[in-house]
């Protein structure tokens, strides 16, 4: 499982700032779609070949009692107790606040590894930046700067030091992975009961059992399917339970660790901007997709239509995946949930072989011409599949730089449609071939090399000069 850093720190540190940097290389892969929100909280980062998670809280106003701020402090809190590494924010430029130590105070308490970060101090030196910091306790200060990417490596490679490299699973199931996933009170706890309760749950573990244990396995019309569970199932009784409420850190995780994601939100409320992250972070991910749109019931019918309409309207980056109205109360909807599940999971999964894939590109590049961009066109000359979950097609040929954003969206809605794909984003990658003339005479290496080509050359001339 990817290692999750989540970020603190009062308002205005710099969390949003250093949360964009450490993000940043993935922004381009969703840029731009609309609906989709820029003002993120949760993404992928990656140092060196390391990957990992962020999440940035968010204002943190540790002392308010009630109301949304005390909620967001909630949810913070458990984000941090959930946290494989904590990265504490403070200001280089307003120095020690008083809220500074009320935040440090509480983050010591959680006991997870903590890293603090004075930020902001280009430009100024860093032992004395550092030293009034000291007095938070938390031992060293790592001294940076978010905006211009100053000690800010450094800080990740330390503060994921720890954790071991996730070893790639070679070990294909055959069956889907599913995380239901939805910001709180939609529903999830509701669809898990009308999913499991009438399903065979294959393994299940009694109440007071190991807490660790995150997947339930079932079966459904003779189909094997795995739960990941995010909040802590359990079975009580007839029904199941969720011990805990929502959990950001496991969210993120689950989506990670899924083959397909079931997004579930309320349809008697607006589409959040809690929904719109964790779209976002779902898409960001590759994950294959099911929306459902929960509460169904409770709408009347010119009231759906409203509805159905400023979802997609919404939510239009997510329109590679299908969407289902459901009530998981009422159980109703839940079937056709499955059949896109299995569609997706199936579609995620798929394998493209290379001569199917490089003849629908020879179709493709024969229909419509890449246009020409300078004195070059780029020319396309194969292509081949380099991942699943989200498939991945490489394409190789040479000048692909000046391929256009509208050309390359034409390719990929040709493979997706060739292969039938639903409910996956599909990924295209361009790999620039090396040129062809410069392969033919290979440079001289050492000075050996230099006399034995000139020896060649001096041959070459003798028999054909
Ligand atoms: N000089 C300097 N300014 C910075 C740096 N990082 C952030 N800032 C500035 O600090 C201000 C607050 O930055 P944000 O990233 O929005 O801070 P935040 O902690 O996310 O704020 P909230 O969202 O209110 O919690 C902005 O004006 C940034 O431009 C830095 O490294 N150096
Ligand atoms: N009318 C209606 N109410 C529903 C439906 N599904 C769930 N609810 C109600 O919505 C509320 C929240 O449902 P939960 O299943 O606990 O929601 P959750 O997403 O698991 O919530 P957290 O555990 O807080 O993340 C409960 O009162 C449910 O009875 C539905 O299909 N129709």
């Amino acid at each position: 499982m990817k290692p999750t850093l989540v970020l603190v720190g009062r308002p205005n540190v710099g969390k949003s700032t250093l949360f964009n940097r450490l993000t940043r290389s993935r922004d381009a892969l969703v840029a731009d779609l609309p609906g989709l929100t820029r003002d993120r909280h949760y993404g992928h980062g990656r140092v060196g070949d390391r990957p990992y998670l962020v999440v940035d809280t968010g204002g943190f106003e540790p002392v308010a009692k009630d109301g949304i701020l005390h909620e967001m402090a909630r949810q913070t809190l458990q984000a941090v107790a959930e946290a494989d590494a904590i990265v504490f924010l403070v200001d280089a430029r307003q120095g020690l606040a008083a809220q500074d130590k009320i935040i440090a105070d509480q983050l010591r308490k959680m006991g997870r590894p903590l890293f603090l970060a004075v930020n902001k101090a280009e430009g100024m030196r860093r032992d004395v930046v550092a030293a009034e910091f000291y007095e938070l306790g938390l031992g060293d200060p790592l001294v940076i700067s978010g905006a211009h990417g100053e000690g800010v490596h450094d800080l990740v490679e330390l503060a994921l030091e720890s954790f071991p490299l996730d070893e790639v699973d070679e070990e294909e199931d055959d069956h889907p992975k599913i995380a239901i996933v939805g910001r709180p009170n939609v529903g999830k706890s509701t669809l898990v009961n009308s999913l499991l309760g009438e399903e065979r749950v294959i393994a299940f573990d009694q109440p007071g059992t190991t807490r660790d244990s995150i997947y339930i396995d079932f079966e459904r019309d003779s189909k094997y399917y795995t739960l990941i569970d995010t909040a802590g199932i359990r079975k009580r009784g007839k029904v199941f339970e969720a011990i805990e409420k929502f959990s950001v850190v496991k969210t993120l995780q689950a989506v990670e660790d899924a083959n397909v994601v079931v997004l579930v939100l309320d349809a008697r409320q607006d589409v959040s901007e809690q929904d719109a992250h964790i779209a976002g972070f779902i898409l960001e991910s590759g994950r294959a997709l099911v929306v459902a749109v929960n509460k169904w019931d409770d709408l009347s019918a010119d009231r759906r239509e409203v509805v159905k309409s400023d979802i997609a309207r919404k939510l239009q980056f997510l329109d590679f995946a299908k969407f289902h109205y459901i009530s998981a109360l009422q159980g109703s909807g839940v079937g056709g949930l499955f059949k896109s599940i299995d569609g997706a999971y199936a579609s995620a999964m798929i394998k493209m072989p290379t001569p199917r894939l490089t003849r629908i590109l020879m179709e493709a590049t024969t229909q419509h011409q890449p246009p020409k961009s300078g004195p070059f066109r780029p020319k396309l000359r194969y292509a081949h599949q380099g991942g699943s979950n989200p498939p991945l097609v490489i394409i190789h040929g040479t000048s692909l730089s000046s391929l256009s954003a509208s050309y390359k969206r034409y390719l990929e809605s040709t493979f997706r449609q060739a292969f039938e794909l639903t409910g996956t984003p599909l990924r295209v990658q361009f790999k620039q071939g090396h040129n062809p003339f410069a392969d033919r005479v290979p440079a001289p290496k050492t000075e050996a090399d230099e006399k034995r080509a000139h020896r060649q050359r001096r041959r070459g001339r003798k028999l054909y000069g």
